[in-house]
């Protein structure tokens, strides 16, 4: 699986299908290695590269968010997954600007998405947004801007505006409008890639087939009980990477509102190799996406379950155990938003 593409004294290059690893040696480290010289990228289809694990700052807590990405930039994560919804962008821009401040890692050498959420897809509306996620952010650039999600509600500043029977209100505005102003923030320099998250296979064909700037990703929901084989091989043909988010089944709020939520950190099978390994099953989870060309974006908010899941960039499984993960698969989706299924662009209708 391991396989060396070139090697010099200095410097070895590792593919693991198609991530990128390179190996510095102890001697040419430095205590606070940087992206360039330690990161596992995959490369985008712009050419820019792509960490293949991040950090997920859903449920990252003012007051707690600034700290854990402080953390995380000094264990070695050089990938922050953000959104405005998380309402959670101006601690964790202060944690990436501390680090930067710091000296210990330059802008260059992190990789920061955030998404356009539901209510601001108006083409009117998204450079202002994605504006105003730099101003939170304190930064001049993200490195990908996503749509959080093909369907559009009602515009404004509330998320998730309802009607008087509490039903979300809908928007008509359809996503390839929203994606020409996409474009737009490319070429003002307020991002250097745009993606997609949540689509299904025809929304991306949509979608592709207007771009003259083409999605470089499509972020998804994705764990051993939701491996999107069949998305993950559309999405390469069409030279989009996956991004998987939820990668335990999401946060504890989910599966307690979920009564029945599958938890793949618990599966019998995970628990088996994680064992067998002596890893954790969090790192099996990890390993197994990304053997799977997945870049798992985990969050947490303890320090030593940030270096956990950062380790699983540190082993392999071979291919008989990833083929033992693939057979637990059930295709069960945890965050399916139902609710939202008689929206004309509601995602989770097709099969993929
Ligand atoms: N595009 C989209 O629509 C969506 C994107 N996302 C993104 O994906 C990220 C990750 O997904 P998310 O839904 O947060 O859920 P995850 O699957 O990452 O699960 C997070 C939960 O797992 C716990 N956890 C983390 N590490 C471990 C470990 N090693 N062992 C045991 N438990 C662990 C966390 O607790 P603790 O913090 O205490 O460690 C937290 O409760 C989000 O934060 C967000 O950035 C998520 C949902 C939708
Ligand atoms: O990014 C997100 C975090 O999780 C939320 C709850 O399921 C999602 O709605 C949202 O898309």
């Amino acid at each position: 699986m391991l396989e060396r593409m070139s090697f010099c004294s200095a410097v070895g290059i590792y593919r693991i299908g198609s991530i990128r690893q390179v190996s510095v040696p102890r001697l040419l480290r430095v205590t606070s290695p940087s992206v360039r010289n330690m990161a596992q990228t995959v490369k985008l289809n712009n050419g820019y590269e792509f960490p293949v694990l991040g950090l997920g700052t859903y449920k990252s807590n003012p007051g707690e968010a600034e700290q854990i990405v402080k953390d995380a930039i000094d264990i070695g994560y050089r990938h922050i997954d953000c959104a405005k919804f998380y309402e959670n962008e101006k601690e964790v821009g202060a944690g990436i600007r501390a680090k930067i401040a710091e000296g210990v890692i330059k802008r260059e050498d992190i990789f920061v998405t955030s998404k356009l959420w539901n209510t601001y897809h108006a083409p009117h509306m998204v450079v202002p947004t994605c504006k105003r996620t730099l101003s939170d952010l304190g930064l001049d650039y993200v490195n990908l801007y996503l749509i959080h999600w093909p369907h559009a509600f009602k515009e404004g500043d509330v998320f998730l505006p309802k009607d008087s029977s509490g039903n979300i209100i809908y928007s008509d505005v359809d996503y390839v409008d929203t994606w020409k102003e996409m474009e737009e923030c490319v070429k003002q320099g307020l991002t250097k890639s745009i993606g997609l998250s949540n689509f299904n296979s025809q929304q991306i064909q949509r979608g592709l087939d207007i771009a003259t700037i083409k999605p470089v990703v499509n972020q998804v929901e994705c764990h051993p009980y939701l491996n999107q084989t069949k998305l993950i091989d559309f999405c390469k043909k069409e030279g989009l990477v996956v991004t998987g988010y939820s990668p335990f089944g999401g946060p504890a709020s989910i599966a307690l509102t979920i009564p029945d939520a599958p938890a793949p950190l618990k599966d019998a099978k995970i628990k088996e190799l994680a064992e067998k390994r002596g890893k954790t099953p969090a790192q099996i989870i990890l390993r197994y996406l990304i053997q799977h060309g997945v870049v798992p974006i985990p969050k947490s908010s303890n320090k030593n379950r940030l270096q956990e899941n950062f380790d699983a960039l540190k082993f392999e499984l071979t291919p008989e155990e990833v083929a033992e993960i693939d057979a637990i698969n059930t295709n069960t989706r945890i965050c399916i938003k139902t609710e939202l299924s008689d929206h004309k662009h509601y995602p989770f209708s097709l099969e993929f």
